[in-house]
């Protein structure tokens, strides 16, 4: 992989600036601590470029200022040094007490963090606690990180484990806010079928995120597919690599009603079109511009997008299964890259849950219906089975056409287990083998009247995987759930009975989540039952504390998850706003307001 300093859009990447704060007494005290204080301040630096990747696979480079800070004229020489190197988030390290107020980061739109060293030589944790109250006092929230156990003063090249967690997860979820600032999310189309989350609302994107909401109507697709805006070399390769790798299943549409073989090849050349047609109006394309389409060149600067579909698009028009499939996975006829974001049916806010999954991890994200609960008498019933193991309190069937990327197959590989990975670590044989796992189903002529294909294939169980979503609640904002869970193997008859029941046409996913006893994680049942609305996101991995830390440094409070107690780590800001987290969750983020400003419910 070519690892690229700049965004799709040829934007700088953001960075971390480390600020080593330290005890301005001249004299003594301060050039005693000067040393220790900068080699504070390149380890947090090494570990972070050594541990985490952005979204786009390149290393998360660190700034460290020029000088140690011990008040604030030297504050502001770093302020304006990580202004002109694209620093988003600071972390503030020390060994010793300091100065809070004169030496903290003022700064009100970066993503905070302090590490108070914990020594008992130098109170560099008592520096903590005074600057995390300015932090507060000034409605500036920023995360502490204090290792539990005293490490000696000649010992600070040694990151504790505890405090390199907090330190990789506050960096990752700040990173992740970084990306989303001044991107947009594409509307292709508008309100799917009544679909609540295809509401697409500009102010939360603004408030929240700090994104623009674009909107383009699915005509403009017609228009690029008529007047042939896309590029045509293009084309003939990505068509003739589908043909040849896109094996394809049988039609399941009654006889009388099933296209030609001659409509199914327009069908498919058409849906290749349309997934390079979403693409260059995502990202833009550089060829378009040579023939001369310069304003279709540009795109819409889109990190995500949505594409209504049904119905007026497919009761006529291919479906969109095949261009959000593609683009969702970790490649396509030009190879290994990183996933283009869409989410079906236009439902913007499970897009958001795929867009933090995919920025905190650099995976391909699965999309699905949350669809149906099956209890473990019900599944008897139906097929004999007596469900055990992971699958014995129920199952619920994740499926959903289109959207899931080919990734989700489970064919990917470490240590011989199934496996996402962030596309920077696929293999071309991983490719084949997600290819080889899918069929291309012809689309449901019920339900799309222009055909199209899906995929069908069944995820490979014993993966950790995280189904999260975004809801808008009227009078609350946004909310978001988590359910950390893992995907589960049926032996094959009963997979089959079961998905017979539903459109078999369609990818599956069996999904169980952990269960805690109590309120929406008391069984698998009430789980689906506090589902907010008909769509999860699903990521590879257990990544709920990182979701937490995302949602806290965004004001969207978490109403439902079944993330460990420990893991769980937010601004101190929150613990002034209660002892019951949840409660002081909705507290803290009601009353800090969301990130870039006012909103309205
Ligand atoms: C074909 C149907 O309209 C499906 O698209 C529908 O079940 C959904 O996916 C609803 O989210
Ligand atoms: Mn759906």
């Amino acid at each position: 992989m070519v690892v690229k300093f700049e965004d799709r859009f040829g934007a700088a990447l953001p960075k971390v600036g480390i600020r080593p704060t330290i005890d301005g007494r001249r004299g003594g005290v301060r050039e005693s601590l000067e040393g220790v204080t900068m080699e504070m301040a390149r380890v947090a630096a090494r570990l972070i470029s050594e541990n985490l990747r952005h979204p786009n696979g390149a290393p998360v480079e660190c700034v460290i200022a020029d000088t140690t800070i011990g008040g604030v004229a030297e504050a502001a020489a770093c302020a304006e040094k990580f202004r002109k190197e694209n620093v988003t988030v600071t972390l503030t390290v020390t060994p010793c007490w300091c100065y809070g107020a004169e030496t903290m980061d003022m700064d009100p739109h970066t993503i905070k963090g302090v590490w108070g060293f914990n020594g008992s030589d130098r109170p560099g944790a008592v520096y903590l606690a005074a600057v995390l109250a300015a932090h507060n006092q000034k409605g500036l929230p920023a995360f502490g990180i204090y290792g539990r156990d005293v490490q000696d003063f000649d010992d600070v090249a040694r990151i504790p484990e505890d405090v390199a967690e907090k330190l990789l997860r506050f960096v990752r979820a700040g990173i992740a806010v970084s990306w989303m600032r001044n991107k947009s999310y594409l509307s292709i189309g508008s309100v799917s079928m009544g679909i609540a989350g295809s509401i697409v609302d500009p102010h939360f994107f603004e408030s929240y995120l700090g994104m623009r909401v674009e909107y383009v109507d699915m005509s403009e697709l017609v228009r690029r597919l008529e007047l042939g805006i896309y590029d045509h070399k293009e084309f003939e390769q990505a068509y003739s690599w589908v043909r040849e790798k896109c094996k394809e299943g049988p039609d399941n549409n009654p006889p009388e009603l099933q296209h030609s073989r001659e409509k199914k090849d327009e069908v498919w050349a058409t849906s290749v079109k349309m997934a390079m047609i979403v693409r260059d109006l995502m990202v833009g394309n550089p060829v378009l511009r040579e023939s001369g389409w310069e304003e279709e060149s540009l795109g819409h600067h889109a990190i995500l997008a949505g594409f209504q579909g049904q119905r007026q698009w497919t009761d006529y028009f291919p479906n969109g299964d095949f261009l959000e499939a593609i683009l969702n996975s970790s490649f396509d006829w030009n190879g290994i890259r990183e996933p283009y974001l869409v989410a079906t049916e236009n439902d913007s806010l499970n897009g958001v849950a795929m867009l933090f999954g995919h920025l905190l991890t650099g995976t391909a994200q699965l999309f699905s219906d949350v669809r149906t609960y099956w209890s473990p008498a019900a599944i008897e019933r139906v097929t004999g089975w007596v469900p055990e193991g992971e699958a014995a309190n129920g199952l619920i069937h994740l499926i959903n056409s289109g959207p899931t990327c080919l990734d989700a197959t489970g064919k990917q590989r470490t240590n011989g287990r199934p496996v996402i990975k962030p596309f920077w670590e696929v293999t071309e044989d991983e490719v084949h083998a997600c290819l080889d796992a899918t069929l291309w189903r012809y689309a449901n002529l019920g339900y799309f009247r222009g055909g199209g294909y899906s995929t069908d294939f069944l995820t490979e169980g014993g993966m950790p995987v995280t189904m999260s979503r975004v809801n808008l609640v009227k009078g609350v904002g946004p909310v978001l759930q988590i359910a950390e869970g893992y995907t589960v193997d049926v032996p094959q008859h009963v997979h089959d009975v079961l998905d017979e029941r539903t459109d078999p046409t369609w990818p599956t996913t069996w999904f169980v989540p952990r269960l805690t006893g109590k309120e929406a994680f008391t069984d698998v049942y009430s789980v689906m039952a506090h589902w907010g609305a008909n769509h999860g996101a699903i990521s590879y991995g257990h990544i709920g504390a990182d979701l937490i830390t995302l949602a806290s440094m965004l004001r969207i409070p978490v109403c439902m998850h079944n993330v460990p107690e420990e893991l769980i780590f937010r601004p101190t800001y929150w613990y002034a706003c209660g002892q019951d987290p949840e409660g002081a969750d909705y507290r803290a983020c009601a009353t800090l307001g969301p990130l870039y400003g006012s909103y309205r419910r």
